[in-house]
């Protein structure tokens, strides 16, 4: 496309080089510009765009854009500087353009919430494609079409950049995929990633704390989460959850609420709870339904109640969708349960705020048979007062806990454990383990036939960041090598 075209229909000024040069892409990160890519130059935390102008140019770059009308005139560069009042809207804009629109010629669901997004959107996906549809997901486990993981080389964003996402939505569209069902973390929607995505479906699952220190507060943080009801076209919200309500009162558009109480258009009740599954009834405007879930866990009943109405909202029947419900499954590290012959119920889940841990530990409470053995911490360089509440939580349901390490970034993880314990019980049993393939390996070592044993916090992660160096880590596998160990010392 024609920069001149590009540029058409945004506010901008510019200067020098020439506007009918062909524009390909659109690239803020100077080692990562094509030959015909526009450099943005953005200011971030840690650096500022500006200094890498020379290494976009070097690779091909065919124009500059700025944010800071200050440059217009003080950077001379053989190429055209292009002024626009803010660059994050521009890089959604372009690359939405470029990419011309893909979005709109498919129906998107997009899912916000602090918990259950990924769940939620993987309960969507596959019950989309049950109801034979071609269907990409796109979220904090990856890419995947038609359940199938697509792997890409760029930095993997819960909400992908729209240099990114409009360019996957493209190929997905030439592949035949008609429904987009991603996930709109809040600092996503505050970046403006999604803000030429056209959205058929917003959906709201529930508001608790994270991400506040990146917010600056938690009234931010809302107001972050809520700009996703301006994009919509039409609502789909938790009636359980008061933030949700709000969200839908102030909303004059199409909306309809689901829940496990009243007052919603669709609701699920719970008629009985076995060790692994829970049989429903689903009341809802379409009829009514009985049928069984291949999980346990309030939350999980939210967040499948939340999935049927947004299905049934893009126009399938109650009937075809609640028979695609028995077979779902939980994306990887949600509650995801380790085989083993030791006798022990082991999960691996991704709890990592406060209200995630509650619920899993919640419903791990129900069904534990003797102790019930906790092993987690919380990543470095995120919120500081979660840590407190997670550790009160974790010391109201846990027998024994495990501190150890989760991403502590550039934190001290013993500070971080020490801000943890500071909201345990007095009499609250526990151990430090940096290590935590070390802390996992004790935790199954000292456990007793019939024990629970929770890893929280990393879930599918396949890293662990300590300082700058991002270390190969998974708890799925150091479980399994801890296992191999006790199993052959018995
Ligand atoms: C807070 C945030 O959004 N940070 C993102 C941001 O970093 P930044 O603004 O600090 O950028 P910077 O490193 O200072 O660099 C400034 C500019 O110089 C450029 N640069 C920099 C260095 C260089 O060598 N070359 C170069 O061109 C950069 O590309 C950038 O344009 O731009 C970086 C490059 O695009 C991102 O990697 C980084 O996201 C980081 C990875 C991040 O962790 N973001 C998290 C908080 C996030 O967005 N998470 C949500 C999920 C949260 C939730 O669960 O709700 C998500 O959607 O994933
Ligand atoms: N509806 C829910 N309410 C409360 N907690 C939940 C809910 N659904 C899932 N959880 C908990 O939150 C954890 C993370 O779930 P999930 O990955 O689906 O959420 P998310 O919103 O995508 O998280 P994030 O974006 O922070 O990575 C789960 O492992 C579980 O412990
Ligand atoms: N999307 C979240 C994931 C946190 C997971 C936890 N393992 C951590 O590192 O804090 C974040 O980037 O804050």
């Amino acid at each position: 496309m024609q920069l001149a075209e590009l540029l058409k229909e945004w506010p901008c000024s510019v200067k020098g080089g020439s506007i009918r040069v062909e524009v390909k892409g659109i690239e803020d990160y100077a080692q990562g510009v094509k030959e015909g890519d526009l450099f943005v130059v953005r200011k971030g935390r840690n650096s500022d765009g500006l200094k890498y102008i020379n290494i976009a140019l070097e690779n091909g770059a065919v124009g500059v854009v700025i944010e800071d009308e200050k440059q217009l005139d003080s950077l001379k560069l053989s190429v055209p500087v292009i002024w626009v009042p803010n660059v994050l809207k521009f890089m959604s804009y372009s690359a939405a353009k470029i990419n011309r629109y893909p979005a709109e010629a498919m129906q998107v669901i997009a899912i916000t919430g602090t918990n259950g997004k990924t769940t939620v959107s993987h309960f969507i996906g596959q019950l989309l494609y049950a109801l034979h549809k071609n269907v990409i997901v796109i979220g904090t486990n990856g890419i995947y079409i038609n359940g199938v993981e697509v792997h890409l080389d760029y930095e993997h964003l819960t909400t992908l950049q729209p240099k990114h996402l409009h360019k996957i939505l493209k190929v997905a569209l030439r592949k035949g995929v008609e429904y987009v069902v991603l996930e709109a973390s809040s600092m996503g929607l505050s970046k403006h990633r999604l803000d030429d995505c056209s959205i058929n479906i917003g959906v709201f699952l529930n508001l608790a704390e994270d991400h506040i220190e990146d917010h600056g507060s938690y009234e931010k943080y809302k107001a972050a989460k809520q700009l996703l009801s301006s994009l919509s076209e039409q609502l789909v919200l938790n009636g359980d959850d008061s933030f949700c309500r709000t969200v839908g009162l102030q909303a004059k558009k199409k909306k309809a609420y689901f829940g496990l109480g009243n007052r919603v258009d669709y609701q699920l009740q719970l008629l009985a709870e076995g060790l692994v599954s829970s049989t429903c009834c689903l009341q809802s405007k379409k009829g009514q339904k009985v049928f069984s879930i291949p999980f346990v866990g309030e939350h999980h009943l939210q967040n499948v109640i939340a999935a049927i109405s947004t299905v049934s909202e893009l126009g399938f029947g109650v009937e075809e969708i609640t028979e695609a419900v028995e077979k779902l499954s939980l994306p990887k590290g949600r509650l995801e349960a380790i085989e083993n012959e030791m006798n022990l119920d082991i999960y691996i889940d991704y709890a990592h705020t406060e209200a995630a841990l509650r619920a899993v530990l919640q419903t791990l409470n129900k069904t534990v048979k003797r102790n019930l053995i906790v092993v987690f911490s919380c990543g470095g360089d995120r919120d500081k007062h979660k840590r407190l509440k997670m550790g009160a939580v974790a010391s109201k349901y846990a027998d024994m806990i495990y501190l150890t390490s989760d991403n502590p970034r550039s934190e001290d993880p013993e500070q971080i454990n020490a801000q943890i314990a500071a909201g345990f019980s007095p009499k609250q049993h526990y151990e430090m383990i940096l290590d935590r393939a070390k802390a996992i390996e004790t935790a199954i070592q000292n456990a007793q036939e019939g024990d629970t044993i929770l890893i929280a916090g990393k879930g599918h992660e396949t890293t662990q960041t300590i300082g700058s160096a991002e270390i190969k880590f998974s708890d799925s596998e150091s479980v399994k090598i801890a296992l191999d160990k006790c199993t052959k010392k018995q």
